[in-house]
Parts: structure tokens; sequence; C-alpha cells
């Protein structure tokens, strides 16, 4: 039983712990909060019925997550703590009832109420009113400098007004307005760039950026809510709020209350139009306003005493279900979604929402025509979680998924054992550009120049709609092109004609069949050419070549089998793409069995010769000794050199390289 809950407490800390990398780090959190909060709720609940368990590097004890490396490192002269939590009146009651407490039975309290904005908690230090450095909150000891993307933020001063105190570090939290936040994304989207999750998450991953000119093109804002550093000059928590407006800062809107009778009444009110309001707030903070009795009531492990956040219950709303309509993403999933009777959620007004996929919806016994309740809790896209059975009339119905790509009109496959329902229709318009991008990349056609903003460009302006398109480029074309000379567009141009060498395996990994990689690409090219696949090989003899099995030779037999795909291998064809039959690997390559050591600055990145190695057989290691057999140098190679010298390695500069892939044999051996 104790070993039991032991392991228990031990996989939550795991759990956790990887949440936290994902949401303070990364930015990018995998579930949503109220997920999370049930994760964490259960520790803080199983620590505190067994506090023998409790160790102080568990989460429960430590602020955020530690600061990415990246940065550089900034201490808090005054720790940047995290907040208690109370979801219920009763829990400010009691906490109400235990700062009296302690702070004795004659003692008056005041209270300080502000909304708690879900944003970046940051620390704005000003010397004689100038701005010298912004800092994340990071693990509330150390947080990460983010001073010249903080500079980009319209509404933080570079000097304040007045006559602020000689030093003075504000504490706020940046944020991104709803509107801007959707705006942002809709521009994300059009670019072909991925969007952000929510307000809060853009937010986050705008001030922790390497380069300040992307985040001075984020629509962003801070509220601030306090100082650190420099408090010491008020004696109130109001006080301090209203000078840091008189300095000129942007403070958060709050209110003084005498009891909490009062404090509750404001949360209520702040709980009825949170709708309306242009920015994510999850609740209400709660601080006690005399900083005398603050410092009395001091901290315990990372929230202080003197302070609570009241939250709000997760974004949620009820309303109808009206229809069910399917969407291909970029990667070919597609994914069913809701369309709502319009419901304002979070001051949103949501009429789609993601039903994530087919078992969802058969598991939550979802029908078209119920009553459904929404959630939003902290992400803006909003997901159906589970209907109302009660509300049913009779006229509910089952959906179904479609057999065919609302897009392009061609079957849909969902392979075995997988969640997710997919077109694999390479000409689909809706995943075209992932193709592309794909096609053209290193590890598939290899054309150089054209990665991935190129092809997003291309595809944009409708240059390019599939792979076939590449070949059809023509120099006239991209010349009058911003960006584009004659000698680029000639360069372009010759890089796409040169991928017409890559082998036939080279041309079937880059058509983008699901399930096969380069190794299986090759697999099947020592087998069939293209010619045999169009003229339909099937799964059963497919799955007879040595390593295909047979969800592989399903998905290529499938791809082979739709009109579109068949069309375009067709189009490469005629453009004079390799699509014969490889002959079998002889033993190994040229360079079989050899060990290489590259050193040195070559004139192409190191891991292209380290694949041109290794395609002919040979391994490259990164230190030399006697087994080495050849040390790649290029220029200002160092100590490997001279130990290759030391152990009479043969050392090549690149021509002597490319001459022993030409000619091997010719070279004398070792
Ligand atoms: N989805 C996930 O994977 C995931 C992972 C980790 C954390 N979270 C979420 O993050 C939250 C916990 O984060 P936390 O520990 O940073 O604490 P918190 O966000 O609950 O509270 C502390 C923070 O509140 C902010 N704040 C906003 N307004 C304020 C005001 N007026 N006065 C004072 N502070 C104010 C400050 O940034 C402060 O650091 C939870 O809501 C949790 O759900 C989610
Ligand atoms: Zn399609």
């Amino acid at each position: 039983m104790k070993e039991d809950i032991r392991k228990r407490v031990e996989e939550l800390r795991e759990l956790v712990r990887y949440h936290n990398r994902k949401y303070y780090v990364e930015d990018a959190p995998e579930i949503s909060d109220a997920e999370y909060d049930a994760l964490y709720s259960e520790l803080e609940r199983l620590e505190r019925e067994h506090p023998e368990l409790v160790t102080p590097d568990s989460p429960t004890q430590r602020v955020g997550a530690e600061p990415l490396e990246e940065f550089r490192q900034v201490e808090h002269a005054v720790p940047m703590l995290s907040l208690n939590n109370a979801r219920k009146p009763e829990e400010l009651r009691e906490w109400d009832a235990r700062v009296r407490r302690l702070l004795g039975p004659d003692a008056g309290v005041e209270y300080v109420t502000e909304l708690k904005v879900d944003g970046l908690a940051v620390s704005l230090r000003y010397e004689n009113g100038r701005f010298v450095l912004g800092a994340t909150r990071g693990n509330g000891f150390v947080g990460e400098d983010v001073t010249q993307n903080l500079r980009t933020v319209r509404s933080i001063p570079e000097r304040l007004s007045d006559d602020p105190p000689e030093v003075l570090e504000a504490r706020g939290e940046v944020y991104m307005p709803i509107d801007a936040f959707e705006e942002l994304n809709r521009r994300q989207e059009a670019e072909g760039k991925r969007p952000f999750a929510n307000p809060r998450n853009a937010a986050a991953g705008s001030i922790r950026q390497l380069d300040p000119r992307v985040t001075a093109q984020r629509p962003l804002t801070i509220y601030v809510y306090g100082a650190g550093e420099g408090a010491e000059n008020f004696a109130s928590h109001s006080e301090t709020l209203e000078a840091l407006k008189r300095f000129g800062l942007r403070v958060n809107p709050y209110a003084v209350h005498r009891d909490i009778d009062s404090v509750l009444e404001e949360c209520r009110r702040w709980a009825a139009r949170r709708e309306s309001l242009n920015f994510q707030a999850d609740g209400v903070v709660i601080k006690v306003n005399a900083n005398e009795q603050q410092r009395a009531l001091g901290s315990v492990a990372k929230a202080p005493r003197w302070a609570i956040a009241y939250k709000f219950e997760p974004l949620a709303g009820r309303t109808k279900l009206l229809d069910v309509f399917v969407r291909v993403g970029r990667t070919g999933a597609v994914t069913p979604q809701a369309v709502l009777e319009p419901v304002s959620i979070g001051g949103v007004t949501i009429s789609r929402a993601t039903l994530h996929n087919e078992d969802y919806i058969k598991e939550k016994g979802i029908l078209i025509g119920d009553t459904v309740v929404v959630e939003r809790a902290g992400d803006v896209i909003p997901q159906v979680m589970r209907p109302v059975p009660e509300e049913r009339t009779g006229s509910e119905r089952e959906f179904r998924m479609p057999e065919r790509c609302p897009n392009c009109g061609e079957p849909l496959s969902r392979p075995e054992g997988e969640a997710i329902v997919r077109c694999v229709n390479a000409r689909c318009p809706a995943q075209a550009l992932e193709h592309i991008i794909h096609f053209a990349s290193r590890g598939a056609m290899d054309i150089e120049g054209l990665g991935e903003k190129l092809a997003t460009r291309f595809f944009n302006l409708g240059l390019i709609r599939d792979p076939a398109d590449i070949y059809e480029l023509r120099p006239e074309q991209l010349e009058p092109l911003e960006g584009f000379g004659e000698k680029s567009a000639r360069n372009l141009i010759r890089a796409i004609e040169r991928s017409k060498q890559q082998p036939f395996s080279r041309v079937l990994y880059a058509l983008g069949i699901r399930h096969v990689g380069s190794v299986t690409a090759g697999l099947i090219a020592g087998r069939f050419s293209g010619e045999d696949l169009l003229s339909g090989v099937g799964v059963e003899e497919l799955s007879e070549i040595e390593g295909v099995g047979e969800v592989v030779a399903r998905a290529v037999a499938e791809y082979f089998s739709l009109e579109d795909n068949r069309r375009l291998v067709e189009r490469l064809m005629q453009h004079g793409l390799n699509f014969g039959r490889e002959a079998a690997e002889p033993a190994g390559g040229p360079l079989e069995g050899r060990k290489f050591v590259i050193t040195g600055t070559l004139s192409e990145p190191r891991r292209v010769f380290v694949e041109r190695i290794e395609a002919a057989g040979g391994t490259v290691t990164s230190s030399v000794s006697r087994s080495t057999d050849y040390v790649l140098a290029g220029e200002e190679a160092g100590s490997k050199l001279e130990r290759a010298r030391e152990l009479g390695i043969p050392v090549l500069d690149e021509a002597a390289f490319e001459e022993l892939l030409d000619h091997e044999g010719h070279l004398p051996a070792r």
C-alpha cells in the first residue's frame, strides 16, 4: 500500500515536471490547464497526507522551471514566487481566518483585489528612472534576461516620470490581448506557420525569443501589479500601485476591501464579467494590503502567505451541436470539427470546436443535435467535452466519418490501430505544401535553395502546386520576384535539374508515402521499378521484400492506387526523374568498412560529408585512433590532424576525398 503511494507520488512528480517543462520552458503545453491542475492537486493531496514523502525537489516546492541557458541569467533580489490557489468561497474564508489568526485578534486587515492576468510574469528594473534590466520569473530565484525584448513592448516606458526611487523593480504580467492574438494566428496560418495554442503561450513565446525583432512584431502589452526591490519605499500595496501609476506604468485595475465578504463579492463580479474582457484572466488575486503585515506573514515554500489566487471555474459553456464537418490538416490528418450554436465562453463567441477524432466522438457518445459541454480550459481552441443526454429529443443522429476527402474527393484511409483518418493523396490541396517541402528536402530530392521558406512562397504565389510543378519552373518566372536575380534564378533551376540525377530510392522517399522512410524506399526500389508500382504491385508482393511489413506494403499499394498520385508519378517520369529499379546494393559501397575522422573547415557543412561517407558504406567517428582509415581535413584542422600524422594515417583534402569516392581502388589502400 505504502509502496503504491510512493510510486504514484513519484509518477506524478515525473508527469508534473514533464508538463512544467513543456509549459514554462518550451511555451508549448501538451495538456489543458484543467488536466494539469488535476495532476498537481493529486500530488499536493498525497504529499499532505504523507508528509514524509515530501522532498525539497518536488515540483510542489518549486516555482516554474529552470531558466533557459540561451539567455543570460538574472538573480532576483526579491524572489518571484507563485501563488496558492482557492477554488471555492469556503477556501477564501479559511485563508482569511488564518491571516487574522496569524496577525492577532486586534489587527485590522485590508485586502486588495486585482485580476489575475494569464500571461508571463516579468520584472522591470529601473535605476534612476531608467529601464535597465528586464527578466522572466524563471525558477523564482533566477530568471532569464529579456531586456531587449521587453524594450519592444510599447507600454513599458524607457523612462519613468515623476520622482521614482533610485532603484525600483516593477513586476507585472506581459500578455497578448485576445483580439490581437486571433489576428496574429490568422497571420501565422496565412504564412504557413504554426498557430499558437493560446494567448499565454503566444505572449511567453514572444518574450522568450532570441531575436528582439520578432518580439517587436508581436502585439504585447503589460499590466504591472507590484514591486520587488523598492517596495520598501511604500507603506502598503495600494500605495505602491498608486505610485507605479504615477511613474507612468500601466497598472492592473484594483480595489481595496475591509473584509472577506466584500472580497468575495468582487470575485463574483469579475467572474461574471470576465467574458467581456479582451484578455485572458484565470482568477482574482487577493493580497493583504499593509506591507508590514505582509512581512509578518512571510512565505512558505513557493508562495507567500499574504496573497492567494481565487481561480475562476474552467471556461466552459453549454450549447447545441448543430453539425459536424471534417477538416484536412497539413499532414493529411482529417479531424471532425463541431459546428455549434454560437455561445460566449471566456469573452469569445464560440461556434466551432474540435472533436479530435472518430473514436473520441464514439467514446463520449456525442450525437449531432446534442446539447454539449464546451470547454476552453485556458486554451483558445475550444473542445467539445461531453454530451448532456438528459436534453435529448430523439431527433439526434450519429456522426459518420466520410469515406472521401472533402478537399480532393479521393478515398480516405484509416490505418489499423490508428485513431486518425488521413487523406493520402499527395496532390490534395490541403496538404500539398507539406508534400512539396518534403519532396525538395535534403534527405529526399535535395534541391539546394528550395527550402521551406521558398517553397511556401512559391506555393502561395501559385508557382508550385505539386512536386511535378517544380520541374516546370522557368527562369523568367523567378527573375521578377523580389530577392531573385538572374544569377539566383539560374542557380535554382540548375539545382532542380541536378536533382533529376537522384536514384529511384530517393524519388520514392520524396513522394512522402506514409511509413516509407529512406531505408524502406531503398528496399522497395531494389525490387520494383516505378512502372511496376504503377501497374499495380499488390500488398502481398510488396511484403515479400525482406524488411517490408504489411503496414508499409499497404500504404505503398494504396498510394499507387489513387488516381491523383498516379498522375503525379507519370508527370515526374516525363520530366526525366529516375524510376528505374536499382541494382541490388553491391556488397557495400566503395568505402565499405572504412573508418573516417573529419576535422577542420570544409566547403560544405560537415553533415554533408558524413552522409556521403555513410552512403558509400563507410563510417565516421569523432576521434583519431589506430583503427582510423582516413582523416578528411579541411582548413584550420588542429589536434586531430597532428594525431593522424603521428599515427601515420592518410590525410585527405577534399579533392583527394572526391577522387577516393570516384576511383576507389586506384588509390593506394592502406
Ligand atoms: N497546461 C500545462 O501543462 C501547465 C503546466 C504548468 C502550469 N500550468 C498552469 O500554470 C498555472 C500555475 O502557474 P504558476 O505556478 O506560475 O502560478 P500561477 O500562474 O497560478 O500564479 C502566480 C502567477 O500569477 C501571475 N499573476 C497574474 N496576475 C497577478 C496579480 N495581479 N498579482 C500577482 N500575480 C499575478 C504572476 O505571473 C505570478 O507569477 C496553473 O494555472 C496551471 O494550470 C499549466
Ligand atoms: Zn484530400
